[in-house]
């Protein structure tokens, strides 16, 4: 008998599928033998509800899932079907997964305690994102944000587990339904990215150890609130112009967010008088990108202060965003200082 051996076909007749995102939790466990089993087991649960609402929102357009749902959230938002949907699905994951304790979502009110006596975290999570985008075809998305409780697992929800500033996140990511379906998470040690194979129901390592570039030229903001833009702002938005940068903005903060992560760029949610603590929810959009950003080696702030610094009055307060390539981020909030200056100076 003859052993030989095994020598890699890299030829194309059969391309290789490379590294599941089950594969890859488990390897990260094994490097980081102090990351809990129920951390992976968590985000293993967050991935099948993934394809879950993936399989919801390929649909839309055909069902009658489609459309608003007929009530407001807490946001005073009118709430779309998939919003309401998306939030089913992903707290029926996570309560039959028994690792998270609590759940605050947009979709909510008040927080939701899933009575795991068991489970040691809680998670904050935009089920839809980008709702406006849903019934015309245009990438939506998912966030969510993972603490651990601070109180005592099996003792009763307290505001501390509930209240945490984002730089107490032990993980964080977001689903991007897009022309693929992608999830990207970070859990401290970098960005790692993974696309859906429809096919074969799983998630596959596409892009390993993301790192924004450090400028870019394509800045997103939704200019038709312009004339209540803050003085500095216009500025900023003027020098962009001068600069003949790109403007993309379709809507959807994962897929806005996203591409700059990819390709180099800015996007800002400011306050205006629509919206004038901004329009984006600290709990559950800005602290998950903002995690990543910096995993990334970007940054993201209020226009001043680090968002992940941020410590949270109330379960739906908003804040003003200003995430993407860290030297344009800067260069935006030094924008905003000299005319804050100015005005001071009056
Ligand atoms: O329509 P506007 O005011 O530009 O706001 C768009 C922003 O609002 C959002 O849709 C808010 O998120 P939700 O869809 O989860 O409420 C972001 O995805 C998007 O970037
Ligand atoms: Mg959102
Ligand atoms: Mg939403």
């Amino acid at each position: 008998m003859k052993i030989k051996p095994y020598t890699p076909d890299n030829s194309t007749l059969a391309y290789s599928v490379g590294v599941t995102l089950d594969r890859f939790i488990k390897k990260k466990q094994d490097d980081f033998p102090f990351a809990s089993g129920e951390l992976s087991q968590l985000l293993r649960d967050i991935a099948l509800a993934t394809k879950i609402v993936n399989r919801e929102t390929n649909r839309a357009g055909l069902s009658n899932i489609g459309g608003a749902f007929g009530q407001t959230n807490v946001q005073g938002e009118e709430q779309q079907k998939l919003d309401v949907i998306a939030n089913i699905r992903f707290t029926r994951a996570l309560t039959k997964g028994g690792e998270v304790c609590a759940v605050v979502s947009e979709e909510d009110d008040e927080v939701i305690d899933l009575q795991n006596s068991s489970g040691k975290y809680v998670i904050a999570i935009d089920p839809l994102d980008g709702s406006s985008n849903i019934d015309v075809n245009i990438s939506i998305g998912t966030i969510f944000s993972i603490y651990r409780r601070v109180t005592p697992t099996g003792s009763p929800i307290q505001p501390e587990d509930i209240m945490q500033p984002g730089n107490q996140q032990v993980a964080a990511g977001y689903v991007l339904y897009g022309s693929s379906t992608m999830l990207v998470y970070t859990t401290g040690n970098g960005v790692n990215g993974f696309t859906y194979e429809q096919s074969l129901g799983e998630f596959f390592l596409s892009h390993p150890d993301i790192c924004a570039p450090k400028t870019g030229k394509i800045y997103s903001i939704n200019e038709g609130s312009y004339h209540s833009f803050e003085d500095g702002l216009k500025s900023y938005l003027d020098h962009c112009k001068r600069k003949e940068y790109n403007a993309r903005y379709i809507g959807s903060l994962v897929a806005d967010f996203h591409r700059n992560l990819l390709k180099g760029g800015i996007y800002i949610y400011p306050k205006t008088k629509k919206s004038p603590t901004g329009k984006l929810r600290l709990l559950y959009e800005a602290n998950a990108l903002a995690f990543i950003a910096e995993q990334a080696g970007a940054r993201a702030t209020d226009g001043k202060d680090r968002i992940l610094d941020i410590i949270p009055n109330s379960l739906h307060q908003r804040t003003p965003l200003y995430i993407g390539s860290t030297k344009m981020v800067v260069e935006a909030e030094s924008f905003l200082e000299v005319k804050q200056e100015s005005i001071h100076e009056k």
